[in-house]
């Protein structure tokens, strides 16, 4: 990362200050703030403005007691978190989160992340997040309703259609949207089908959001190779991960041609040259939730690697999916020796700052997740458009849509890393875009 200017350094010292401990934040902002010495040398009315300092700062941040019984009858106690960082060009929008890790500093470096996100979705929607330290694994049904029941019992009084919509995250898929949307419900009195986003395809919810973030992740990538000379036809694939964004991406891979090699979970990673079987993927991991060794046993010619990296094996493209900070500098050498061309973020944050310097040094192309992974948003996005409108699209328009929303991410980050005199610059490119469009919508607003 180059130096920044002397305003920006400053803004990202008081936002350590401000901030203690929160390392995964501190990461997200200074890969936004290092892109942005150009934006404000053009435009010193955002700095006169303090649009910067001030996007830095969360609009509202909640932190509460998530109180619950499981199902030995024992009281257990969570800490439920949504932080509602910016609604400058729309209600609050972005996932929960549950899984144990998840602390303030995840919440607000997720949050932050969605804001510019969202903006280059060309959508009208802020940026938040939202989670818990409560780990669904291993819980039955009835503690996940329990838990999910008592978390809106506190966040029902900050959403609403106009005001904040969830949706998924890690941890988070249909079962937990069911049963927050059910007490949503309950709670108001009102069947206000915009307040979450993820529903059920009966109740509500959009045609394509399930598979929208890994199908399209996979069209800008599919962007990215037609930009240089090739496709995703006979291109061999690693993916990580095995959730929501990972089996998609590998479902529109394959029908796009391309040989998916890998997947994994915190157990491990599954490298199966035969490409991965993904009826048995989805079937081990949507339907019977086991570990990813449970795809290995019935799929014989497959190895399950527990201890070493994903990033090893050698493919042309790279998929992290799973989580933040899971390809490393070691890891972004490895891809770049065995001759890898092409690293786009399904993940939130998955490369480290040093990975990314590796991988650019390399000449390897590299997507941030801000504009790589945004189709699972824009999706979301179009769920509120169907909800508003008391409409319901069918399944190849919504696609067109998001393909299209995609393609036109891709372009925006490619235009404007050009304008800024850093042609085929990704990173720049995306927090650039994204970022002007809410600094002008702030600007307009005046200071509040
Ligand atoms: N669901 C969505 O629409 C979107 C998700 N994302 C991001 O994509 C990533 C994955 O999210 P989902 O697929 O929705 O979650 P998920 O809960 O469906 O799946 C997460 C997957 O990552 C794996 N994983 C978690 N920690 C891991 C670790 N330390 N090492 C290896 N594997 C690990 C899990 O085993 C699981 O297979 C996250 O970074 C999330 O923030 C980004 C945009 C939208
Ligand atoms: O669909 C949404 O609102 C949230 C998606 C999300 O959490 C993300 O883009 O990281």
């Amino acid at each position: 990362m180059a130096m920044l200017d002397e305003k920006l350094q400053d803004t990202y010292d008081d936002l350590v200050r401000r901030n203690p401990g929160e390392d995964e934040f501190h990461q997200a902002a200074l890969e936004v703030l290092d892109s942005l010495g150009p934006v404000v040398a053009k435009h010193p009315h955002y700095v006169d403005a303090a649009i910067i300092p001030r996007l830095c700062e969360p609009e509202r941040q909640i932190i509460f007691r998530v109180p619950w019984t499981d199902d030995r009858g024992e009281v257990q106690i969570n800490r439920g978190f949504r932080v509602e960082f910016s609604s400058a060009l729309g209600p609050y929008k972005g996932g929960l989160r549950f899984h144990p890790s998840v602390y303030l500093g995840t919440v607000k470096f997720l949050g932050f992340e969605q804001i510019f996100k969202n903006s280059l979705t060309g959508l009208p929607i802020g940026g938040g997040k939202g989670g818990s330290d409560f780990d669904p694994k291993g819980r039955s049904d009835g503690e996940v309703m329990r838990f999910c029941q008592s978390f809106m019992t506190e966040l029902y009084r900050h959403l609403g259609e106009h005001t904040d919509v969830p949706a998924g995250d890690i941890g988070v898929g249909g079962r937990e949207l069911g049963y927050l949307f059910g007490q949503y419900k309950r709670i108001t009195n009102r069947y206000e089908s915009g307040v979450l986003t993820g529903k059920g395809l009966a109740w509500g919810g959009s045609q394509v959001r399930t598979e929208a973030t890994g199908y399209g992740l996979v069209y800008f990538v599919d962007e990215m190779l037609r930009s240089t000379d090739g496709g995703l036809d006979g291109t061999r694939v690693a993916v990580s991960g095995s959730g929501n964004v990972a089996i998609f991406a590998i479902e529109k891979l394959q029908a796009l041609g391309a040989q998916v090699v890998t997947c994994s979970d915190s157990s491990g990673y599954v490298l199966d040259e035969d490409g991965i079987d993904l009826d048995l993927l989805k079937e081990v991991k949507l339907a019977r939730r086991q570990r990813i060794s449970a795809y290995v046993q019935e799929r014989p010619r497959a190895t399950l690697v527990e201890k070493g990296s994903v990033w090893e094996v050698p493919c042309d493209i790279a998929l992290p999916c799973a989580t933040q900070n899971e390809l490393n500098g070691h890891d972004a050498r490895a891809l770049v020796a065995n001759g890898c061309r092409v690293v786009a973020e399904g993940a939130n944050m998955p490369c480290t700052p040093e990975a990314i310097d590796v991988l650019g040094q390399g000449g390897v192309a590299y997507a941030p997740g801000k504009a790589a992974n945004a189709g699972g948003v824009a999706t979301s996005a179009l769920e509120m458009q169907q909800n508003a409108s008391r409409d319901s699209w069918d399944f190849a328009y919504t696609q067109d849509r998001l393909e299209g929303i995609m393609r036109r991410i891709h372009r925006r980050c490619l235009e404007t890393a050009d304008e800024y005199g850093q042609p085929g610059d990704y990173v720049a490119g995306a927090n650039i875009a994204g970022f002007t469009q809410v600094a002008d919508a702030m600007l307009a607003m005046g200071v509040v």
